[in-house]
Formats: structure tokens, sequence, C-alpha cells
């Protein structure tokens, strides 16, 4: 785990909701690296803390204690306002939800991200991307002209274009059919394998988490297990 190559890097993450008897300690004192052009999956039942462990990680949700550094930068020594412009020019969200735009085509929906930070399109990557996400035939439909799969593959296209630092991935494929699942899992995987992008996943699906390199397991805030199913040295965490 070197320090220079870790696009996430957690170090006594905490984070408690409320306050005296009340107090919840969603996450709790989590030490965590991730590198560069790995696909991680966070899995763990219900109330474990994953959203609040990936919210923490991506600078959507504020940490009680601990430090995150995405790709070096310590986000959580960040002003409100450094930190909505990291997010935007480095980290690359795909939700539950695809949240695309419903008046805007395909093509502007993947784009806009690019278009508030005010740069430029690169076009030889955006091609690369339409090309790897088989959207090209539909650049011009409107999200409602679009299958499930095919939204959430242009939810993919617009969170790559900027080329984050991170893809951050809450229950990607919890609205899909099996076979869009098995897609979007699919684009996911080559984004880490050809275009060389760290995906942080949060899913309940052990087939879905199966398709990436590592799958860290929380219980109860804590990460209890880390193991990387392809390799023979998956290991347990001693807390
Ligand atoms: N905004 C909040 N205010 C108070 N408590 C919260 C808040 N968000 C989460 N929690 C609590 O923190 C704990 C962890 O919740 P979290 O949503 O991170 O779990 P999860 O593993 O993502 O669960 P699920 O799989 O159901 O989405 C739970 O006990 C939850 O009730």
């Amino acid at each position: 785990m070197s320090s220079i190559s870790a696009a996430i890097r957690a170090e006594n993450l905490t984070k408690i909701y409320g306050s005296g008897d009340a107090a919840v300690r969603a996450v709790d004192n989590v030490s965590v690296a991730i590198e560069a052009g790995e696909f991680t999956s966070v899995m763990g039942p219900s109330g474990s803390g994953k959203s609040t462990f990936l919210h923490c990680v991506a600078g959507l949700d504020s940490v009680t204690s601990g430090r995150v550094q995405i790709a070096g930068e310590d986000i959580t020594a960040m002003s409100d306002a450094q930190l909505s412009r990291f997010r935007r020019d480095r980290i690359g969200f795909v939700f539950q939800a695809f949240n695309l735009l419903p008046t805007m085509t395909a093509q502007q929906n993947i784009v806009l991200p690019t278009k508030m930070a005010r740069k430029s399109v690169d076009q030889a990557w955006f091609d690369q991307l339409i090309e790897t996400l088989g959207l090209a035939e539909r650049l011009d439909h409107r999200p409602y002209e679009l299958s499930g799969g095919q939204q959430q593959r242009v939810a993919v296209a617009r969170a790559l274009l900027t080329r984050p630092a991170v893809l951050i991935a809450d229950e990607p494929t919890g609205n899909l059919d099996s076979a869009s699942s098995a897609e979007v899992l699919q684009l996911l995987r080559s984004a880490v394998d050809d275009l060389d992008q760290a995906v942080l996943m949060v899913t309940h699906d052990p087939n879905a988490a199966g398709v990436g390199d590592r799958i860290l397991s929380m219980a109860d805030g804590v990460i209890v297990s880390d193991e990387r199913p392809g390799h023979s040295q998956g290991r347990r965490v001693a807390e």
C-alpha cells in the first residue's frame, strides 16, 4: 500500500450521528487504502455503515474525526467551496437512481458536468467512452427513450468523462434487471481494466461484488473482512 498510488485513503475515519444516548457510531475508526486501478466493493448488512462510509469518503458527508485523502489530497481539511469543486473535478458518482436530466439528450447529460466546470470536452476521450459503453446509437435520445441499463450507462459515461480520480457507485445495479446489471458491472470492470479508473461500489449483491477485485465487508461501522476473491491471499481483518 504505497501512499503515492492510493486513490482513496481513510485514516481513523469515524462518523457519529446524534449525541448522548442517541449517538450512533455509523463508521467506527476505519482505516483503509484503496489503490488506483482497482475495483473495490463494500458489502455488509443493512445499517452496517456502508453508505455512511461511502458518503464520507466521497465528501458528501462530513466526518466526526479522522481523515480522508483522495489522490493524495486531504478532503477533510477542505472548505465547503473547495470540497464541492474537488468533488466536481475529481470524483465521479453513479447512484441507484440514474439522476439524468429528463429534458436533455444522453449526449447533453454526459457532457453536463464538464460544461459546468467550464472545461472543454476532450473529444477523443468522449469517443472512447461512448465506444466502450456502447452508446453511439443513443446519444440523441432522452432518458425516457432509453432502458434502465442504457440510462445507467449514460450515467457511467457522465461520471467518467471528467477523468475522476475515483468513481463512487452506490448500489448502481439496484434498479436494474439481471441482464442490465451484468452489462453495467462489465462497464465498471472495463473502466478499471481499460481506462485505469479506481471504482468503489456499495452493493448488497454478492454477484455484483464478485465482479470486482476486492470486497470490504462492514459490520457495526467497522471493516470486518478485506478479501480479494481472485487471489489466495484474502485475509480477515483483526480489529
Ligand atoms: N442521517 C442519519 N442520522 C442518524 N443516523 C443515521 C443517519 N444515517 C445513517 N444513520 C445510522 O447509521 C448507521 C449506518 O447507516 P448506513 O446507512 O451507513 O448503513 P448501510 O450499511 O448503508 O445500510 P443499508 O444497506 O440499509 O443502506 C445506521 O444505524 C443508521 O441508522
